[in-house]
């Protein structure tokens, strides 16, 4: 690269781009700090202006700061000159435009332009930095007419396999400089409809799903700003992998959740067994719950009988089931009908009881002198709360499934016996994973009077948050600045004085914070990433987020492991979509060398689903290994010590019941190595292949490959493991291989 004959002058366009950047990061910092210094006083619309503007500056000074590394990766150069390509999109102060947003319809040549199709361009150029330093350029000549062939490097191909060879960090990099012609077009199809991006492991499938939200966000800001934009993964350790790629894109309002944290208050962390998540996942629980909620509004046979004085006032079953129909009749929920249905049943009361007493039901005052009485009498509201109590989802189904009859009588003609076996635990269990689609659903057909709350106290926390938040940023982002004025100001204000600030008014919670605290937020956009595993009461709950359901759905059918997962797309969405989807295919595998990919083909070929194995873009440097021993951890410790020799990050994957022993046993001998979502930031880590879902590694140990490809699952887990390496893959087994991989290696 030294010799570029052009490395002077990009560099000094670089650094044109960076003086430019921290001049608009030290005028959004003096625009808060200002703003912060106006204090508290004033009217409740100029408070609220203020803290509209604080939360402005805040996002706008968070996103200048999140773009510092590779802020401008690419020219493209037109008959008509040089346009540069960035993170952002920035001007000088005479407005002339330094580089624009790869966002930008004009970006869009820098990532489809071909020889065969130029699209105006003559060359295309990567530029490499680092540290705000040019190091590296690779151009490509589109138009060989209009530029030297002898000043050409090796294009686009190079930029990519540097970036593809790259040693891991435990967390997933955006590929803006990168993306290739196929994956650009998923990002930039337009927000109509569902999107199914389907694809091999490695594809890029989620790479393209999160460029796709930046895509969008930018491109329909007005709306999406106002809505929101979502995106749901598989597990809270996949999230942490992919949380920083939205923000390095610049767009940090964007709301991450795995199906697990849907409802606000609700944080189980554990799944069901897998034929019992088959049972919770299937369509059928629509009707078991909605017969569950209606078994609570009760209609005793012999109706029910209340003393109101020294009278006796007697409802029928019939009456009883009318007060209910007249009640549904207006209201779709069992806590909205509530009212309306405890007003009937006083209406019929108060009639019956003017009867007994010979009086005129008629009369107005009788009557309101009657109803008094009856909200009155202790036994009346007692008798009447327990014919419609109000619910909670929780409530409701904990008792559905701690209560044999219960969920007999739900379930009866739905579930068989052995299903409800499978549903039955102790009422005072633990919610699972599995059981946040169920309660999703009650909360639809209870009405949000009981979740509100908990969302009222969930949102009351995120003000909290928040408030202390703010005067951490305000005060980060006004330290060591040049002007001694704002120096001044910072230290004026503690953390304290900003979060009183906005106690007084409550902070104005940005938009992530208020959809991530409401059940009920209707999202503008939904990611779902490794979709092939939602069950179908799962897509409900999405679905209900999504009212336009503009969605991007990124999944691979091979991969599915769970049981009520998708076996076909048509099967998932057809009625969650309204029929409104279209799939695009990723065919190439970016992630796992070729001499790793023809071991998991073998796999897929095994599974006998309908899908294609993607191609792998490299070779690799590194046949895969098998080794059956009798002291297993003794050669894991082995394998892992030649993993840690080298740069990069690891992870040894095993069935669950190993996970302990192997941590333990890698610990004691000195290796850096921790489970779940802290395995991320250790050098190695041991995780089950369901936690290893979506992620990648330099180098993977696949431990007793025989009993993860003989789980529940079946061959989807080990097909998985096999697919997450981007350099080596060992397989170290006391016991058999798989059939499918004999003679693999
Ligand atoms: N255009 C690209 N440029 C650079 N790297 C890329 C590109 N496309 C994909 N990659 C890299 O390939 C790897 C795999 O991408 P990603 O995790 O998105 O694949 P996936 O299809 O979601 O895989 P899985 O199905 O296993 O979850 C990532 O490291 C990603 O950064």
């Amino acid at each position: 690269m030294q010799g570029h004959p052009d490395t002077v002058e990009e560099q000094a366009h670089l650094d044109e781009a960076y003086s430019r950047l921290d001049a608009l990061r030290a005028l959004s910092r003096a625009r808060l700090a200002s703003t912060m210094a106006q204090g508290s006083s004033g009217t409740h619309q100029n408070r609220s202006e203020r803290d509209s503007f604080v939360s402005m500056y805040t996002d706008r000074l968070a996103a200048l700061e999140s773009v510092e590394a590779r802020l401008l990766f690419g020219r493209l150069d037109t008959a008509t000159g040089p346009t540069w390509i960035g993170r952002i999109g920035l001007t000088d102060e005479s407005q002339k435009v330094l580089q624009i947003d790869w966002r930008a319809p004009a970006a869009a040549p820098f990532y489809q332009a071909t020889a065969a199709s130029p699209q105006g361009v003559v060359r295309r150029r990567h530029i490499t930095t680092e540290d705000r330093r040019v190091v590296g350029l690779s151009d490509e000549v589109l138009d060989p007419d209009l530029v030297d062939p002898d000043a050409v490097d090796s294009g686009s191909d190079s930029a990519l396999l540097a970036a593809l060879g790259a040693a891991r960090t435990g967390r997933m990099g955006d590929i803006v400089a990168t993306i290739q012609a196929e994956q650009d077009r998923i990002i930039r199809s337009g927000a109509k409809g569902a999107l199914v991006v389907q694809g091999g492991p490695g594809t890029g499938k989620t790479a393209v799903a999160l460029h796709r939200a930046a895509y969008l966000l930018y491109t329909h800001r007005d709306r999406l700003e106002q809505s929101g934009v979502l995106v749901l993964g598989p597990t809270g350790v996949f999230l942490r992998y992919v949380e920083a790629v939205l923000p390095s894109l610049g767009e940090t309002g964007v709301v991450l959740s795995s199906i697990a944290e849907l409802i606000p208050g609700v944080t189980p962390t554990t799944r069901d067994r897998d034929h019992v998540a088959l049972v919770k996942g299937d369509s059928v629980m629509v009707t078991v719950l909605a017969n569950a909620v209606r078994a609570r509004q009760r209609v005793p046979k012999q109706g029910v009988t209340m003393r109101v004085g020294d009278t006796d006032v007697h409802l029928s079953a019939g009456t009883i089931a009318q007060s209910g129909r007249e009640a549904r009749r207006d209201n779709d929920t069992h806590n909205g009908a509530r009212i309306a249905f405890l007003t009937h049943a006083l209406n019929q009361s108060a009639t019956r009881l003017a009867r007994r007493r010979k009086l005129d039901p008629g009369d107005a005052y009788v009557r309101e002198d009657l109803l008094e009485e009856l909200r009155d009498t202790k036994a009346v509201r007692r008798e009447l709360n327990l014919l419609w109590m109000p619910l909670t989802p929780q409530r409701v189904l904990r008792d559905l499934f701690a209560k044999p009859d219960v969920l007999g009588e739900a379930a009866g003609g739905l579930l068989t016996r052995d299903q409800q076996r499978l549903l039955l635990r102790d009422a005072d269990s633990d919610f699972t994973v599995d059981d946040v689609p169920l309660l999703d659903e009650l909360a639809e057909l209870l009405g949000d009077d009981a979740v509100a709350s908990t969302a009222d106290r969930a949102r009351e926390a995120a003000a909290e948050a928040r408030a202390a938040a703010y005067a951490q940023s305000v005060l980060d982002a006004t330290e060591g600045m040049d002007d001694g004025g704002l120096d001044a100001i910072a230290s004026m204000v503690s953390g304290a004085d900003v979060a009183a600030r906005y106690a007084d008014t409550g902070p104005s919670l940005t938009l992530a914070e208020r959809a991530s605290s409401d059940r009920e937020w209707a999202y503008g956009h939904v990611v779902v990433d490794e979709a092939q595993e939602l069950s179908p009461m799962a897509w409900r709950a999405v679905a209900r987020r999504c009212p336009s359901r503009s969605m991007t759905v990124v999944g691979d059918l091979a991969q599915t492991s769970s049981g009520s997962g998708a076996r076909s797309w048509a099967e998932a969405l057809d009625e969650v979509t309204r029929g409104v989807w279209r799939v695009e295919e990723l065919t190439i595998n970016y992630r796992t060398p070729a001499r790793i990919a023809r071991v998991a083909d073998r796999v897929l070929a095994a599974m006998d689903r309908d899908v294609t194995a993607p191609t792998a873009v490299r070779e690799g440097d590194h046949d895969p290994s098998d080794r059956l021993v009798t002291d297993l951890p003794a050669a894991v410790l082995d394998v892992v010590r030649g993993y840690v020799a080298e740069p990069g990050r690891s992870v040894v994957i095993a069935p669950p019941d190993l996970v302990a022993s192997l941590l333990d046993s890698l610990r004691e001998a000195g290796i850096d190595v921790a489970a779940g979502a802290r395995g991320l930031d250790a050098a190695v880590g041991v995780m089950t292949p369901t936690q290893v879902k979506g992620l990648e590694f330099d180098h993977v140990l696949v431990v007793e490959p025989g009993v993860v490809g003989a789980g529940a699952s079946g061959l989807a887990d080990l097909y998985v493991a096999l697919t997450r390496a981007t350099s080596r893959l060992d397989l170290v087994r006391t016991g058999d291989l798989p059939p499918c991989l004999l003679g693999a290696f």
